[in-house]
């Protein structure tokens, strides 16, 4: 468990925040730029000191107001937006460098750091012919191999191009599956943070707006990130069979089972769904005679105009005949949502045209993300 708080001036800024994080997985600060989330990375590193302050990380005291244990003392990985490599080393000397930092108790084995970043293949490579994407799996690795008690990860992503992030998307999958650790994502796009965070702490001017599941907080009415043009749902599910002469793939998520493409592992194995709004519509009974793979029971919890798309209404549901499933969003006409004419408590069936597949758990050699995007609905 981490449980943070600071509070001060930071030259004209004034930073005042506290929250909590699960003491395993990634949780996401998100922000727009300037809202303080490197500020509150610098202070959880001990490399920013603000008097008004509390850190606790499993059961460490990192903090309690003017006594701030230095940063050379914490067992902190930071891993910044630009892979800060030392050039004059080889691969395999930058991350024998992070061994040598660790202190505290051995979390994670060098063989474990190269088998789970894939860079077995780059230790011979002179570090200044990697790629962006390869300079910051060797980054991440040193981190790693400084026994980090706490990971903190500074727009890791931010300094590469499209193709370069997608490749090492699915190494950051792997570490959120594998590691015992705690993360803390700092990002400003929501793609990313869809992708690997569990829980979120949503910051704006300084302070925190609020914080909690990220699949709370995505489908949050009081909030404004149900207003973003992208919404979608992000569902937690397990592979529940494979259908290898369709190439398709049966999740059962709480309150249904989704049909995604592809052979997504042996039976038991976690995977996130992220289903678009645009991609949900809504009926009243099962469709027949139809194309679409997915058509589920579920319940419409409420529905509210989207303040920036005058003619579409935003509508949430919770998965299953009893409405106590996952939630899901539909972004659908306002004209047909008055048109048929339904209510909060409603059964309805919801209608998934295509699903986007975001694969946690998926062991990062294999082809890059696929998504049901190309599903045929
Ligand atoms: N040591 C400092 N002295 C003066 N101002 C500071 C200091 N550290 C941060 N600030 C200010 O605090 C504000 C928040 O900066 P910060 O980098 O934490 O935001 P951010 O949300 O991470 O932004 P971005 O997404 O653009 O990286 C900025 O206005 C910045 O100029």
């Amino acid at each position: 468990m981490i449980s943070a708080r600071f509070a001060g001036r930071l030259g004209g800024f004034d930073l005042d925040v506290a929250f909590e994080a699960p003491g395993r997985g990634v949780t996401a600060l998100f922000g727009p730029s300037g809202c303080g989330k490197t500020s509150v990375l610098r202070c959880m590193a001990g490399l920013t000191r603000l008097p008004g302050g509390r850190l606790e990380v499993n059961g460490e005291l990192w903090q309690e107001g003017r006594r701030i244990l230095p940063t050379h003392r914490r067992a902190v990985g930071y891993v910044f937006q630009e892979a800060s490599l030392f050039a004059h080393m080889s691969v395999r000397e930058n991350l024998r460098y992070g061994m040598r930092r660790a202190r505290g108790s051995l979390r994670i084995s060098e063989e474990e750091v190269v088998a789970l970043l894939g860079i077995e293949a780059l230790f011979t490579r002179p570090t200044a012919a990697l790629s962006g994407g390869e300079r910051q799996r060797v980054a991440i690795g040193r981190a790693l191999l400084s026994q980090p008690a706490l990971l903190l990860m500074d727009e890791p992503l931010s300094a590469l191009d499209r193709i370069s992030r997608e490749e090492i998307l699915p190494y950051l999958e792997r570490l959120h599956a594998t590691l015992e650790m705690p993360i803390i994502f700092v990002s400003h796009d929501m793609s990313e943070v869809e992708r690997l965070a569990d829980r979120l702490v949503l910051m704006e001017a300084g302070r925190v707006r609020a914080e909690g599941p990220l699949a709370d907080l995505l489908a949050d009415p009081s909030l404004p990130l149900i207003h973003r043009p992208d919404l979608a749902a992000v569902l937690e599910g397990e592979v529940l069979s494979v259908d290898p002469h369709y190439g398709l793939s049966e999740i059962a998520v709480r309150g249904g089972v989704i049909t995604v493409p592809g052979a997504l592992g042996p039976r038991g194995t976690r995977r996130r769904l992220r289903i678009p709004a645009s991609d949900v519509s809504l009926g009243r009974r099962a469709p027949l005679d139809t194309t679409i793979l997915n058509a589920l029971p579920a319940t419409i919890l409420d529905a509210a105009p989207d303040p920036n798309e005058g003619h579409l209404t935003t509508v949430r549901l919770a998965l299953g005949p009893a409405g106590d499933g996952a939630l899901l969003l539909s972004r659908v006409s306002r004209k047909s949502w008055d048109r048929l004419g339904f209510a909060p408590g409603d059964p309805i069936v919801a209608r998934l045209k295509a699903t986007a597949l975001s694969g946690r758990g998926r062991p990062a050699e294999t082809a890059p993300e696929r998504t049901a995007e190309n599903v045929p609905d």
